[in-house]
C-alpha cells in the first residue's frame, strides 16, 4: 500500500515545481505522488539520470546482440556492450540536435525493433524531447496522426516503404524538421533533399564540442515530472489517444516490477525484443528492466509475429520472456499440432508427462520422483522452442485464459498472469501463484486497487492508483477529466472484483460489455473461450448480441499465414484439417470448405456468402450447445454463428498491432453479415 502523498517538487533538482498531478501538456510538469514508504518512496529521478547510471553499472556486460542485416537473420550478429550503448546514445542526441530537435517536442519512431530505436529514444530524452514510436503496420493517415499530435519535429523510420508514408503526409506537419531513415535501400531525394537523412550518414558526422555543450546543457533541465513517453493507445475502443508518462512513471514501473518478480538475476537475464516498442509493456520490459537489471537483449527480425520467433528464441535462448496471450496461443497451437502428428507412444508419453508436471505444480503433492521423470519429457517441447533456460514467462495486456495457463503450466512453463494499462504506465498486478490459474494476481508494491461501485457481489470498475499513473492524455482535457481526477484514481474501464485473499479477477471490459435487448450485460471474452474450447478448428470467435435479442457469434476457421505479408491464406491449418477429416471431408483449402472463391483475403470481400456443408453447420452447432452447458446465465448462451471469409489479422484490420481483436472495427466490417443472421 501506498503511504501518504507528499509533493516533492524541489525537493531533488530533477524534479520541476508543479500545482496539479495532471497535466495535458508537453511543457507542463506534474507533482509526483512519492510515499514515505516501500516503492513509492522511491526518489524521482530522470530518465537520463537513470540510463547513465545504468550503462556506468553494467559497462562491460553485453547490451544488445542483432543481426547485421535486420532483414536477414543469417547474416553475422553483433554485440554492443552498455558501454557502447551510452557512446551510441550520445552520439544519436547530438545528431537529432543537429537535424533540428527542439525542447519539449517529440522524436517519432516508426520501425521495428532495432537497437536504433533505443537509441533514438534515449538520445531524445537526453536531449530534452519525448519519446513516442508508430506502430508499423500504420497508414499513412494514422501516422500523420502520431507525427501531429506528438509534435514531432524529428522522425526516425525504418526503411523505404515507411519512409514513403512520412513522406506522403510531411506538408501537412510543419513542425516537421527531419525524417532519419535506417536502412535501405534509400531513394535519391535522401541525403539531397533539405530534411531526409540516412541514418548512417548522421552518426559518422562528428560533432564540435559548442553541440556537446548544448546537449549538456539541454540534459541538465529535464525534469524527472515532465512527459518523457508518449504512448499511443492501439485503438481497440476508439481513437488512439496519446497516453503521456513522465520520466518518474516510466522509471517506477520498470522498478516496482524488478521488485515484484523477485528472483531476477542482475546481469544475467537474456532475453528477446520482439514486440511493438511502442506498445508499453515492450518499453518497460526490453527498455527499462533491461537497462535496471543490465540483462541483454536480442532482437528478433521483422517476422517475428508472422511466425520466426521461435528462431530468435533459438539462437538467444531467453531466460525471460513477456508475451501478450496470442504469442501464446500461437506457440501452443504448433506443439498441439507436433503432439498429434506424433506416434501414438509419443503423443501417451507427453499426455501423461503433462498430466503429472500440472498435478505436480498446482497441488504442490504430486510425486518427485514422477515430475523428475516427467520433465526429461516437458524439457524436450522447451529445448525444441529454446526456451529451456527460460525461468520466467509473464503474459498480459489482454484476458488470458484458463486453459492456456494450464496448458504451459502442464509444460513446466508456468505464465505469470499480469494486468495494466498505458495509462498506468505498464503493469499493475501480476499474479505469481501457478497454483492459483484464474486470478491475475496482487498488486505491486506501490500500486493501490479499489472496485469503484461495486454490485453486491463486489464486482464493479477497476480503479488503480500508483506513482506510475500517466499524466492525461496529451491536449486531452476532457477525455483526461473522464478517467482521472487529482485524487489519484485512474479509472480503468475494466470490470472486476477483489476476492478474499486479495487478488484481482477481471471479468470484463465496460467498454466491449454486449448489453442485449433484454438488458443483460454479457463480458464476450468468457463466452467467446467457452466456444473456442469445443472448437479445435477456430481461430477467432467474436460474441454479437448488442441491442439484439439473442447472442450470436462470428467464427474463423484456422489457416495458414502469408510469412512475408501477415494476410491469412486460403490453405487450412491442420487442426483445421484433421477436425474436417473426423467428419469425412478432404478439404486442404477454406474456399472449398466455405464455396466461396479463392483469395478473398486479397480481395476483402467481408460480405461474402459462405456456404459450408450442412454436416459442418451442424457440427458446429453441437459444440455451441455443448459451450452452453457452461455459460453463466441463460442470457449468456450462443444462439447462431455465421463463419467468417477469412481468418482475422493485422493488414486485414480486425487486429490492433498486439494481436487484440478490434471489435467495433470487426463489427463493421461484418455489419452484413450480422443483419443476415438475425434476419
Ligand atoms: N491480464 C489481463 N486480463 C484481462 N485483460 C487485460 C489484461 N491485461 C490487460 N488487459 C486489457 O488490456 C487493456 C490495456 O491495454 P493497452 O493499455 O495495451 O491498451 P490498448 O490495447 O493499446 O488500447 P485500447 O484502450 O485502445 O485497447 C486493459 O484495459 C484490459 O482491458
Amino acid at each position: 500500500m501506498m503511504s501518504e502523498s507528499s509533493d516533492v517538487s524541489n525537493a531533488v533538482s530533477s524534479v520541476k515545481p508543479a500545482t496539479s498531478y495532471i497535466s495535458t501538456l508537453l511543457t507542463e510538469p506534474i507533482k509526483l505522488r512519492v510515499g514515505k514508504q516501500g516503492a513509492s518512496a522511491i526518489e524521482p529521478q530522470s530518465i537520463p539520470q537513470f540510463f547513465h547510471e545504468s550503462c556506468a553499472r553494467h559497462a562491460e556486460k553485453p547490451a544488445f546482440v542483432y543481426a547485421n542485416d535486420p532483414k536477414d537473420p543469417n547474416t553475422a550478429w553483433t554485440t554492443i556492450s552498455y558501454q557502447q550503448y551510452q557512446r551510441n546514445v550520445k552520439q544519436t542526441a547530438l545528431m537529432l540536435l543537429h537535424v533540428g530537435l527542439q525542447p519539449r517536442t517529440s522524436v517519432c519512431v516508426l520501425a521495428f525493433n532495432c537497437p536504433e530505436w533505443f537509441y533514438a529514444e534515449f538520445g531524445a530524452l537526453c536531449a530534452n524531447g519525448v519519446v513516442s514510436g508508430i506502430y508499423p503496420s500504420s497508414s499513412p493517415e494514422s501516422v500523420e496522426h502520431v507525427l501531429a499530435t506528438s509534435q514531432a519535429t524529428v522522425c526516425v523510420v525504418d526503411d523505404a516503404a515507411q519512409m514513403a508514408k512520412v513522406r506522403q503526409v510531411k506538408d501537412n506537419l510543419p513542425l516537421l524538421r527531419a525524417v532519419i531513415q535506417l536502412h535501405g535501400p534509400f531513394e535519391d531525394f535522401i541525403g539531397t533533399e533539405e530534411g531526409y537523412y540516412r541514418w548512417e550518414d548522421l552518426f559518422a558526422l562528428k560533432f564540435d564540442s559548442a553541440l556537446s555543450d548544448e546537449l549538456a546543457r539541454r540534459e541538465s533541465t529535464v525534469g524527472a515530472n515532465e512527459c518523457a513517453v508518449l504512448i499511443f493507445t492501439s485503438g481497440t475502443t476508439g481513437l488512439p489517444k496519446a497516453v503521456m508518462l513522465c520520466h518518474d512513471s516510466v522509471l517506477m514501473n520498470a522498478k516496482i516490477i524488478d521488485t515484484g518478480i523477485s528472483d531476477i538475476r542482475k546481469e544475467a537475464e537474456v532475453t528477446v525484443s520482439y514486440l511493438p516498442l511502442n506498445h508499453i509493456a515492450a518499453q518497460i520490459f526490453d527498455g527499462y528492466m533491461g537497462l535496471d537489471n543490465g540483462s541483454c537483449i536480442y532482437f528478433a527480425d521483422r517476422d517475428a509475429m508472422k511466425g520466426t520467433l521461435v528462431k530468435t528464441f533459438l539462437k538467444a535462448r531467453p531466460t525471460c520472456l513477456f508475451g501478450v496471450p496470442r504469442v501464446f496461443e500461437k506457440m501452443q497451437e504448433r506443439l498441439k499440432q507436433v503432439t498429434a502428428n506424433s506416434s501414438t507412444f509419443s503423443r501417451s508419453a507427453m499426455e501423461w508427462a503433462r498430466r503429472v508436471t500440472l498435478a505436480y505444480h498446482q497441488n504442490k503433492t504430486g510425486h518427485p520422483l514422477k515430475f523428475w521423470l516427467a520433465s526429461k519429457i516437458t524439457n524436450q517441447v522447451k529445448v525444441a522452442l529454446g526456451l529451456d533456460r527460460c525461468r520466467w514467462r509473464i503474459t498480459g495486456g489482454a484476458p488470458v485464459s484458463t486453459e492456456l495457463k494450464e496448458f504451459f503450466t502442464s509444460l513446466d512453463m508456468p505464465l505469470f498472469e499480469a494486468y495494466g494499462l498505458s495509462e498506468v504506465g505498464g503493469a499493475a498486478v501480476i499474479n505469481r501463484d501457478i497454483g492459483n490459474l484464474k486470478s491475475c494476481g496482487k498488486a505491486f508494491d506501490g500500486v493501490e486497487i479499489k472496485i469503484n461501485e461495486p454490485n453486491e457481489d463486489g464486482h464493479g470498475e477497476i480503479c488503480l492508483r500508483s506513482r506510475s499513473t500517466m499524466m492525461g492524455y496529451l491536449n486531452e482535457v476532457e477525455k483526461t477529466a473522464e478517467v482521472l481526477k487529482e485524487d489519484g484514481w485512474f479509472h480503468t474501464g475494466d470490470l472486476g472484483y477483489v476476492d478474499e485473499d486479495g487478488n484481482l479477477l477481471i471479468t470484463g471490459r465496460i467498454k466491449e460489455l454486449v448489453i442485449t435487448a433484454g438488458g443483460e450485460n454479457i463480458p464476450p471474452v468468457h463466452v467467446e473461450n467457452l466456444v473456442k474450447a469445443e472448437l479445435p478448428c477456430v481461430s477467432n470467435a467474436l460474441l454479437v448480441g448488442d441491442h439484439r435479442k439473442y447472442l450470436s457469434i462470428l467464427l474463423t476457421l484456422k489457416t495458414d499465414m502469408d510469412p512475408h505479408t501477415g494476410l491469412p491464406l486460403d490453405t487450412l491449418h491442420s487442426d483445421t484439417i484433421s477436425w474436417l477429416q473426423n467428419l469425412g471431408f478432404k478439404y486442404s483449402l477454406l474456399s472449398e470448405v466455405l464455396n466461396i472463391p479463392a483469395d478473398v483475403s486479397a480481395l476483402d470481400d467481408a460480405n461474402i456468402l459462405v456456404q459450408p456443408d450442412a454436416k459442418i453447420v451442424a457440427e458446429i452447432d453441437a459444440a455451441i450447445k455443448r459451450a452452453n452447458t457452461r455459460a453463466l446465465s441463460n442470457a449468456q448462451k450462443v444462439q447462431k454463428f455465421a463463419l467468417l471469409p477469412h481468418d482475422f489479422s493485422i493488414p486485414t484490420g480486425e487486429l490492433g498491432p498486439t494481436l487484440k481483436s478490434r471489435r467495433k472495427v470487426i463489427l463493421e466490417k461484418y455489419a452484413t453479415v450480422i443483419e443476415r443472421i438475425y434476419k
